[in-house]
């Protein structure tokens, strides 16, 4: 079963907190879910995610189905099992990664044929085998097989793919054979108002569990990505999870939030982490300066992750600089905590009826980088 409700709604924004009921568990939103595309979030074990705050984690169809491949995700029952990961995942689709990591053939009306990033072997995805991947991953949110319009496209361009996406995400929602698994449409329509409009009322006409605002963190301004995300925010109903994909740093999703999304991911928090650059409440910093040297401070004085309560910043940089492993999953650890506890602070303070300032101020703290 799957069901979103709202608790709580912020009277000077968008901002709303609400709470996701899963088969694997409930999620509270607003929330971040950590990136483990082939099926663990990189240097992280379920363990510490769990300890990190985590409540739902993605993964990725395209990169799933090349490896470890359909046949063993069903024999050990599914990802999660797989994984021994105990609560809620959600997959993309596969539509993101053909279109920009694959090397494509052609793109027809049925679907995509491409070449597997891996060994360069001829692999085909529509619709439907989307779907019957993520059925055998096992996700508890999957995501219609769509085009991901790449940055800048012509309005012809965007008007043709936004209605052949609307086409396949009927197709998959026809497709889908497990109940209990919810689907989301994915809204498209690039920089142009009027597609975005367009593929909204597409979407919420077929109907889904929820709504993922699309092609957008593909290379745009920042203040187009805010400007057509809010947009097509309020285009979405209001009683559906709106889930902004590939978003992104800590300012975006505070402001974000605040246009009224519920969910994000992206792969920032745990790729800066692995080249050393950490986030706090007041900016970010690599790890590898020089005047760290002797740094006996935490990452960030407000962190209570493992991290932050058992290592200092000399100490970080030290195990950085000698290329050690545990760099890389200590300084993830952090940064999954403070990505989690960016949306935590959010909800609890749409809960108190203080977003906006909650916002503002750390909108601000952001900005002055330590
Ligand atoms: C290629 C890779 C790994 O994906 C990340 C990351 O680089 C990078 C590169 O720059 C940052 C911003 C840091 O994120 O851009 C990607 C994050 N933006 C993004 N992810 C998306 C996934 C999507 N999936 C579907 N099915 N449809 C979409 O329209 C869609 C749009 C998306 N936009
Ligand atoms: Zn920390």
């Amino acid at each position: 079963m799957f069901s979103f409700d709202i608790e709580y709604k912020d009277s000077e924004t968008s901002a709303r907190a609400g709470r996701i009921k899963t088969p694997h568990g409930e999620i509270e939103t607003p929330i971040f879910m950590p990136v483990g595309t082939v099926g663990s979030v990189k240097a992280l074990s379920p363990e510490d995610l769990n300890n990190a705050g985590a409540q739902i984690i993605l993964g990725n169809t395209y990169h799933l189905y090349l490896r470890p491949g359909t046949e063993v995700l069903k024999h050990f029952g599914g990802l999660a099992a797989f994984s021994s990961w105990n609560k809620p995942t959600l997959t993309d689709s596969g539509g993101f990664q053909v279109f920009s990591l694959a090397e494509l053939n052609k793109i027809t009306e049925d679907g995509v044929s491409f070449k597997s990033h891996l060994d360069g072997s001829s692999l085909y995805l529509n619709p439907e085998k989307s779907i019957e991947i993520q059925e055998a991953i096992g996700s508890d949110i999957i995501m219609s097989f769509d085009e991901c319009i790449p940055y800048p496209a012509t309005y012809e361009y965007v008007k043709n793919s936004v209605d052949r996406t609307a086409r396949w995400a009927l197709r998959g929602k026809n497709a889908k054979k497990r109940d209990e698994q919810a689907l989301f449409g994915i809204v498209q329509g690039g920089i142009y108002e009027d597609m975005r409009k367009r593929s909204a009322e597409q979407l919420t006409s077929i109907g889904f569990d929820g709504y993922s605002i699309g092609g957008l963190s593909v290379g745009e301004e920042i203040s187009t990505m805010y400007e057509i995300c809010g947009y097509t925010a309020s285009l979405l109903p209001q009683d559906k999870p709106r889930y902004l994909m590939g978003v992104g740093t800590p300012e975006d999703i505070l402001t974000c939030i605040g246009l009224g999304v519920d969910m994000f991911d992206c792969v920032m928090p745990t790729r800066n982490a692995r080249n050393g650059t950490l986030f706090t409440s007041s900016g970010k910093f690599s790890i590898k300066r020089a005047d760290l040297a002797f740094s006996d401070e935490k990452i960030d004085e407000n962190c209570s992750c493992y991290t932050c309560r058992n290592f200092s910043r000399g100490y970080l940089r030290h195990l950085y600089k000698a290329g050690e492993i545990l760099a890389l999953r200590l300084n993830s650890i952090h940064n999954i905590s403070f990505y989690l506890s960016i949306v935590k602070n959010s909800r609890n303070a749409v809960k108190e009826g203080k977003f906006k300032s909650f916002q503002q101020e750390m909108l601000y703290r952001l900005k002055n980088n330590n």
